[in-house]
């Protein structure tokens, strides 16, 4: 769940609730989450996966909503103890609302029922009177905990946003690198296995690395160089590629990782970046003088078939290599 206004949240939720009722599905927090999540119509995976399995089984079984919860809503992998106790006390304090709900609504049933016989009997306007007033009573009293069951639906879903946010946090402070507040490794295989289920020979990684970094080192300073690192992150970024991640995976080597880029345009790209970075002019702090020449070799590999992210990866090394060999300053894809 993302924040949205209170509004908005309410209008998601009218729409959820009904439907929460019209599947009978149970409001827990699993349920409830993958229900509000499909009602805000934001997830086209997840409202395609939710009507096949409305129209094949005619509602949604707990053991799904749980799997689509972790899928779509929070990231199983990010839990640990005390978000995992945050998410029981949710779940105890929703069973319990909806057993109170699930009284309430038995009780109104029994109402319903009870009139209705009371009815077929009744001969007098008295019978009829005294049968609506029994109807008032006993509908009041399932709309006052309607009422409290949207209530307590609205803690749950409240809580479930703050848990949310918890995580994301979580999630972007350990796949960042701290140097240059792009990903880091994680962060780049993260995005590399979910661009892969749907990547069709079109899933291009750029490994963007700087030439002669250590000498550069030697000769300027590690200051010199660590700024060097941050301003080609910089001039990568700047080409603002649609559809792209850019990681620091290592020292001087940077990952650009892009969706439905195929390999002759990622090469083009790779080029592009090579020939901006080699045209910088940089000078020294201090004495303005030019430094020497920055440039950087890249290796350009694009996902074939179903080859493995670790695969993608190792052959766009084994390019960066070959652009190394060649005498640096290059591009290779092969
Ligand atoms: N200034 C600076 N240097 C770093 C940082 N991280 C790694 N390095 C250095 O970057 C250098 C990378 O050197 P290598 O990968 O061996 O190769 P290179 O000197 O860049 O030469 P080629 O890649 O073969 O062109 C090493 O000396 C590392 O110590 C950093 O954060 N800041």
């Amino acid at each position: 769940m993302q924040d949205e206004g209170l509004n908005e949240a309410n209008e998601i939720l009218r729409k959820a609730v009904p439907l929460m009722q019209r599947l009978n599905i149970a409001p827990t927090p699993y349920n409830y989450g993958v229900c509000y999540e499909y009602s805000s119509n934001r997830t086209p995976k997840l409202n395609k996966l939710m009507d096949a399995t409305i129209r094949t089984l005619g509602g949604v079984p707990d053991y799904l909503t749980k799997e689509l919860f972790h899928q779509f809503v929070i990231d199983d992998s990010q839990f640990n103890n005390e978000h995992q106790n945050k998410i029981e006390a949710l779940i105890e304090a929703s069973q319990k609302n909806s057993k109170e709900m699930q009284g309430s609504l038995d009780s109104l049933d029994g109402v319903l029922k009870k009139s209705k016989r009371v009815l077929e009997r009744a001969d007098r306007q008295k019978h009829i009177e005294k049968v609506l007033n029994y109807l008032e009573k006993g509908t009041e009293k399932a709309i006052e905990s309607t009422v409290k069951f949207n209530e307590n639906l609205n803690v749950v879903r409240y809580e479930i946003d703050a848990l949310k946010s918890d995580l994301e946090a979580l999630k972007n402070n350990i796949e960042l690198d701290p140097l240059t507040q792009h990903y880091n490794q994680k962060g780049l295989e993260r995005y590399m296995y979910t661009w892969k289920k749907g990547a069709e020979d079109d899933l291009s990684l750029l490994l963007i690395d700087i030439d002669k970094l250590q000498s550069i080192n030697k000769k300027h300073g590690r200051r010199a160089g660590t700024s060097l690192i941050r301003y080609v992150g910089k001039l990568i970024k700047d080409f603002n590629v649609d559809n792209s991640v850019l990681a620091r995976i290592d020292g001087g080597t940077y990952a650009l990782l892009i969706n439905e880029l195929e390999l002759a345009k990622a090469s083009e790209l790779a080029n592009s970046i090579r020939k901006k970075i080699s045209l910088q002019k940089i000078r020294y702090k201090d004495t303005k003088k030019e430094m020497t020449q920055l440039t950087v070799s890249v290796g350009v590999a694009t996902l074939i078939g179903d080859e493995s992210v670790s695969s993608l990866l190792a052959r766009a090394r084994v390019y960066l290599e070959n652009a190394k060999h060649r005498g640096r300053n290059r591009t290779s894809s092969n």
